[in-house]
């Protein structure tokens, strides 16, 4: 008697795609009595830089804080490493900067992280270490003896930065970090921001200067609170026929659809 064929091998199983850092789906905000986000939908991958680019009054900050979990009024999802947006187990793998510093002008930028690094429950032993570690991913080490109250407004965006690195997060949020930063700074910021990456943390930042751009590895362009696009640089030049993101930018402008430039509530009293 003839044996039966073997059993064919079943396909090799891909392996399960990592689930998006933020995904985000017909996500609206309302402020005031306007819709100053509209209907948002994208995922931001996992390990990635990606920027969040657009005009001042675009809706970024908005968009920001949704994500972290500070804004009101926000409609249709919002997962953040798997969970909604704002939820408490978040709290420790979700860093944010604003794009005010936060930090203690009496304090010297030294104590500001030795205080949150307190605040974040690391080991009194751990935390001159980790003190160290984060001055100096942001280059501050030279100045780390000095009163934040007398450090120029970059260098204290950078103490806040530092505070944001001390935690160690999964997800970094960075609203407009180089606003204000000399050059060298800034391609050292996106060159600390790219390390981060590499060793697995997700960053998304904000940026409303279009030279950026091309220091992401995924955008997302907003304009009037909408989304115009969610790309990679190349694909969005390519897709336009520009040279550069800036010029891809208006041309998506000028085919997107007509657009009120607020989006007034109707129908509410
Ligand atoms: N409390 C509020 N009520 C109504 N509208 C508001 C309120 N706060 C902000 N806005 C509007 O929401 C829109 C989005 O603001 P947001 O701060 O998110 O923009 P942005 O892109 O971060 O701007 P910038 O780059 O200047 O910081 C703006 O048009 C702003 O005027």
């Amino acid at each position: 008697m003839n044996k039966p064929p073997p059993a064919a091998e079943p396909p090799a199983a891909e392996p399960p795609a990592d689930p998006p850092a933020v995904h985000a789906r017909g996500l609206t905000v309302i402020r005031g009595r306007r819709r100053v986000l509209d209907q948002l939908s994208f995922d931001v991958a996992p390990g990635t830089v990606t920027g969040l680019l657009g005009p001042s009054g675009s809706g970024k900050s908005t968009l920001i804080r949704a994500v972290v979990g500070t804004q009101a009024k926000v409609t249709g999802t919002l997962d953040v490493l798997g969970r909604p947006a704002g939820s408490a187990p978040l709290r420790s793998r979700v860093g944010y900067v604003t794009q005010s510093p936060s930090v203690y002008a009496d304090l010297t930028a030294r104590q500001n992280l030795d205080y949150y690094a307190a605040v974040l429950g690391i080991p009194r032993a751990d935390r001159a270490a980790a003190v160290t570690r984060a001055l100096t991913d942001v280059d501050l080490t030279s100045h780390a003896d000095d009163l934040a109250g007398n450090l120029s407004g970059g260098q204290s965006s950078r103490v806040s930065l530092a505070v944001a690195l001390l935690g160690t997060p999964e997800l970094l949020v960075l609203d407009e970090p180089t606003v204000g930063l000399d050059p060298v700074l800034r391609r050292d910021l996106w060159n600390l921001f790219h390390r981060l990456a590499a060793h697995g943390t997700t960053l998304l930042i904000s940026s409303h200067v279009m030279d950026e751009a091309d220091r992401c590895e995924h955008l997302l362009l907003v304009r009037n609170g909408t989304l115009l696009a969610a790309d990679t640089p190349q694909a969005l030049r390519e897709a336009t026929g520009s040279d550069t993101v800036e010029d891809a930018f208006l041309r998506l402008v000028e085919s997107a659809p007509t657009e009120p430039a607020e989006h007034p509530l109707r129908g509410t009293p």
